[in-house]
């Protein structure tokens, strides 16, 4: 197992320290190829503890991780009422939030879902309502039209496949989310959505990982950031 990957010292003291020590882009190969096989492997085994839910224990989750966003919205955004929340259609055992979308879509939320359009690119978001026809994506995720209207989200949820109390996520391990987040100015407001049970002491961090600014359970916020 690597070590923890530690470079995020404080920017006051960048002067006192080795330049290496502080730079994240001195990760070493050796050690990101260790943190690489060592994330398939978790993939792997939250994935299928996922699946081994029941279908009545996914839907108590998937109910109450609803509320718990129904709260940070409330709480965060005031409703968040004309702003545009991305969301996700849920594969793989993921929570289920599409009563969620509909209620905020008649609540006046503007709903939004990442769409692959081009592989190994950022995610594009366009925007959903209920009944709109939806077109098979890249791996079979049902997507809205390409002629649904392209939005920039306020807020994006971020299914997570495992995630750490430093408010990192590890998600298919494709990078889309980092890949979009990188690109997005300003950056969407995100909230990573997933079981308590997927709690990792850490994900081993590397260069390219952007900690989200909260991390949402069934059981409540396990992570904020401070500075958001
Ligand atoms: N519901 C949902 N929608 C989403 C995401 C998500 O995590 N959840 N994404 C968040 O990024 C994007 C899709 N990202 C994905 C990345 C990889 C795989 C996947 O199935 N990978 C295969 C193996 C790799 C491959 O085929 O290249 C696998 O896991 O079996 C699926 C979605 C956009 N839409
Ligand atoms: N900003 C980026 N620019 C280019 N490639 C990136 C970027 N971020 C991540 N990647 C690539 O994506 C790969 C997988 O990243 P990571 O293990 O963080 O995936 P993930 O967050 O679990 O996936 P996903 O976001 O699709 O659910 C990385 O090895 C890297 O090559």
């Amino acid at each position: 197992m690597p070590d923890p990957v530690r470079y995020a010292s404080p920017p006051c003291l960048a002067a006192e320290i080795a330049p290496d020590y502080f730079d994240p882009l001195a990760t070493n190969p050796e050690q990101a190829r260790d943190v690489a096989r060592w994330r398939r492997a978790e993939r792997i085994r939250l994935r299928a503890e996922r699946d081994a839910l029941s279908v009545v224990n996914r839907q108590a989750a998937g109910a109450a991780l609803a509320q718990q966003l129904r709260q940070v919205l409330s709480d965060r955004f005031d409703g968040a009422a004309g702003m545009v929340l991305s969301a996700y259609w849920p594969i793989k055992g993921e929570p289920d939030l599409r009563g969620l979308m509909a209620e905020q879509h008649e609540a006046g939320v503007i709903i939004a879902l990442p769409v692959v359009e081009v592989r190994a690119s950022p995610l594009v978001f366009r925007r959903w309502h209920p009944g709109l026809h939806m077109i098979r994506g890249n791996w079979n995720i049902p997507v809205p039209p390409p002629e649904a209207d392209r939005l920039a989200p306020d807020v994006a949820l971020a299914p997570v496949v495992g995630w750490d109390s430093a408010g990192f996520r590890l998600g298919y391990g494709g990078g889309y989310f980092d890949r979009t987040l990188a690109r997005l100015a300003p950056r969407p407001f995100t909230i990573g959505i997933g079981l308590q049970a997927a709690q990792l002491s850490t994900i081993f961090p590397q260069p390219h990982d952007i900690p989200l600014d909260v991390i949402l359970t069934e059981a409540g916020v396990q992570f904020q950031r401070e500075d958001p």
